[in-house]
């Protein structure tokens, strides 16, 4: 038998998790996107197998519905097909980064009789759309799934047999707990990444150069600020609560830091650095396959043509590539070019097909 899954929402998550459950066996995906434009996209780039334009149509035919919208418009949506025809065993799930809100909405459907399993997956991007789904975007990454107390066994059992698809590691957390450690770990580095990009703004009143010296450091710690806006804006509103004692805390942190760098005291400022490199050093990687890259380090000359040359090579042996950037080029001497693939066996690929034409010196960081 043939399983029905439709997508609401086709963006870089959504669309994402569409192409890890057309991996799964006998299983049919559905798409629908507010704008037309994107359903076409999705259709285009095979994030699904088919869209549609009647939401409450296809949702009848559905045995599991997941959302991918941004969480207010996923509250709205939940709101509405407590009024619609849908399958008794259908399973209904999100994508959202926020529980506690959604939660609520999901014990409203339950008294309908509808199952809502809250889903949330632990991996991303500044990126959103749907040109930025990929298959594996959540490989090795937590997909953390908020059941309701005494939620039916089974159910939970098909949807995570659906999702074992995204190569994820699926776990299960209460609403209210997920609320405030995803406070802690993501939405509010969200805020502190925007407010550092604030404060060069207001530096470059006095000092235009700022901006020109933004080296990694800077882009490191702000790249996020650049993810969608809309998205955070629903976030941080459904999250507010635990995001203003994060707040509070990141204030009484600054407060610490003021009163060591008014010490002097060498040792305790080593110490602070210290301490803080020690657990960064210790977070645990390979979460999320957006982090999981698998770079190649080329040393190439400087001359116009080198990169379409190489990447010409990769064409040629049908090997992907998922991004390319130059580092350290400057002018007469070697640049490094770095290229990522979507797994080390592509890497070894490549590194074989350059090894046998050319003579770049590689390395693997
Ligand atoms: N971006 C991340 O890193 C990330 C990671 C994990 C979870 N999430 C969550 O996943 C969800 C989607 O985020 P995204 O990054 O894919 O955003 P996105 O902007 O890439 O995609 C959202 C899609 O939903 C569509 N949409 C908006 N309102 C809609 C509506 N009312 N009905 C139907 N479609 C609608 C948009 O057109 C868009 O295609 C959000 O709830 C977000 O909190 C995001
Ligand atoms: O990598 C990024 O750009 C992300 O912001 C991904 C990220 C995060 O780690 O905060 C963002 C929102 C989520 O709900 C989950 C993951």
């Amino acid at each position: 038998m043939t399983r029905n899954v439709f997508v609401i929402g086709l963006g870089l998550i959504g669309g994402s998790i569409a192409l890890s459950c057309q991996k799964a066996p006998n299983t049919k995906v559905f798409g629908f996107d507010l704008y037309e434009k994107t359903r076409q996209q999705a259709l285009d780039l095979n994030i699904v197998h088919e869209v549609v334009d009647d939401v409450i149509q296809a949702a009848s035919m559905a045995d599991v519905i997941i959302f991918g919208t941004p969480v207010n418009a996923t509250l709205d949506w939940l709101e509405k097909m407590k009024e619609w025809p849908l399958k008794q065993n259908v399973i209904v799930t999100d994508t959202g980064s926020t529980k506690g809100l959604i939660m609520e909405k999901g014990a409203q459907l339950r008294k309908k009789g509808i199952t809502f399993i809250g889903g949330h997956p632990m991996a991303g991007s500044h990126k959103s759309g749907v040109q930025a789904a990929k298959t594996y975007l959540f490989e090795n990454a937590y997909y953390i799934l908020t059941p309701l107390e005494n939620e039916n066994e089974q159910q939970v059992k098909e949807l995570e047999d659906l999702l074992k698809f995204t190569l994820a590691k699926i776990v299960r957390l209460d609403a209210h707990e997920h609320d405030h450690m995803t406070a802690v770990v993501s939405h509010f580095p969200h805020i502190v990444a925007a407010s550092l990009v604030h404060q060069l703004v207001s530096e470059q009143q006095n000092y235009p150069m700022t901006s020109m010296l933004a080296a990694g450091g800077f882009r490191d710690v702000t790249r996020i600020a650049s993810s969608n806006p809309l998205m955070w804006k629903d976030i941080v509103l459904q999250n507010r609560d635990e995001l203003l004692s994060q707040l509070n805390s990141w204030q009484d942190e600054m407060e610490r830091v003021k009163s060591i760098l008014l010490s002097r005291n060498e040792e305790t400022i080593e110490e602070y650095f210290a301490s803080a490199k020690d657990v960064r050093d210790r977070l645990p990687i390979n979460t999320g396959a957006f982090y999981t890259t698998y770079d190649l380090y080329v040393d190439i000359p400087d001359y116009p043509g080198v990169i379409s040359e190489l990447t010409g090579y990769l064409a040629e042996e049908q090997i992907s590539i998922t991004n390319i950037r130059v580092v350290e080029a400057r002018e007469d001497v070697f640049g490094i070019l770095v290229i990522s693939f979507q797994n080390a066996e592509d890497r070894d690929k490549a590194q074989k097909c350059i090894n046998s034409r050319t003579k770049y010196e590689m390395y693997i960081s």
